[in-house]
């Protein structure tokens, strides 16, 4: 849900007229959005569109050309390193995993170097949390998928983020699977934890997001309640390939 900052609170996640290039290519060109304080924006575009690239900005992985991103009111992390110190964790489309470290193990990882160290009750709180306690000394690779995508989530929640970025979590897993996951998105955010997340499942980014933020080539080209960026013919446009109503 979304909750109402007052006025002189920054968003949770700012991001003002970032523009990243690689090279000749322009990848994001003046985006801007924020995320406020509980809750959840998807973003969605097609392939090529930018949104990996916007995680990796606000994770410090590539540089922005111009504009800025800020947490909290405060710069983002200029390094992968210093996430967790910044209240920001993140899952990846490939999950990551360590396949031979059971799934305790895997969990316990974000919080090596955390001073003072949660330890291992926040890791078993967490997998208890996600329907994983009994499988906590199961090595993490001879888990099925979903399972191992509900490990991957844990890992980003053990460190209580305040702002969490999901990389297509519905991704591969079936409709009890997504449902599941959709309660806990809205748990998540029901603590104040701000979600963004890339995905590409429609019905997905329905259910759980507040708002949509539309890339395409770089651009923003459409934000709103999912209800309104599915009318967008501009959206429609992205990706079909063709304006709207010439598609028939
Ligand atoms: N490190 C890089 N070096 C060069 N080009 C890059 C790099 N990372 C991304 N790009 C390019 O930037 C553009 C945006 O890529 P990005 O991965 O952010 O898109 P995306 O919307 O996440 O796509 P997908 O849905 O396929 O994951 C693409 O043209 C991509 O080829």
């Amino acid at each position: 849900m979304t909750t109402t900052s007052s006025t002189a609170d920054p968003p949770r996640l700012e991001v003002s007229g970032l523009t990243v290039t690689f090279g000749g290519l322009t990848a994001l060109s003046d985006v801007s959005f924020s995320v406020a304080d509980g809750e959840t924006v998807a973003l969605i575009g097609p392939n090529g569109a930018g949104k990996t690239t916007v995680f990796n900005a606000v994770c410090g992985l590539v540089r922005a050309r111009r504009g800025r991103v800020r947490v909290d009111g405060r710069p983002a992390p200029s390094s992968a390193t210093a996430l967790v110190g910044a209240g920001i964790s993140r899952t990846l489309q490939g999950l990551g995993l360590f396949d031979r470290l059971t799934v305790l193990e895997n969990v316990l990882v974000p919080l090596t170097g955390v001073r003072p160290s949660p330890g291992p009750d926040a890791a078993h709180a967490t997998l208890d949390a996600l329907g994983l306690g009994a499988l906590a000394g199961v090595p993490a690779g001879t888990l099925p998928y979903p399972e191992r995508k509900r490990v991957a989530l844990a890992r980003a929640l053990v460190t209580r983020p305040r702002l969490l970025l999901l990389d297509e979590p519905a991704g591969g897993l079936g409709a009890a699977d997504i449902d599941r996951l959709a309660g806990t998105v809205r748990d998540v955010a029901g603590t104040g934890c701000s979600v963004l997340l890339v995905e590409h499942h429609v019905d997905f980014v329905a259910d759980v997001a507040d708002r949509v933020v539309v890339l395409d080539f770089g651009h923003v080209i459409a934000c709103g309640t999912p209800e309104q960026v599915r009318r967008d013919p501009a959206v429609e446009e992205a990706y079909l390939g063709v304006p709207a109503g010439e598609s028939a």
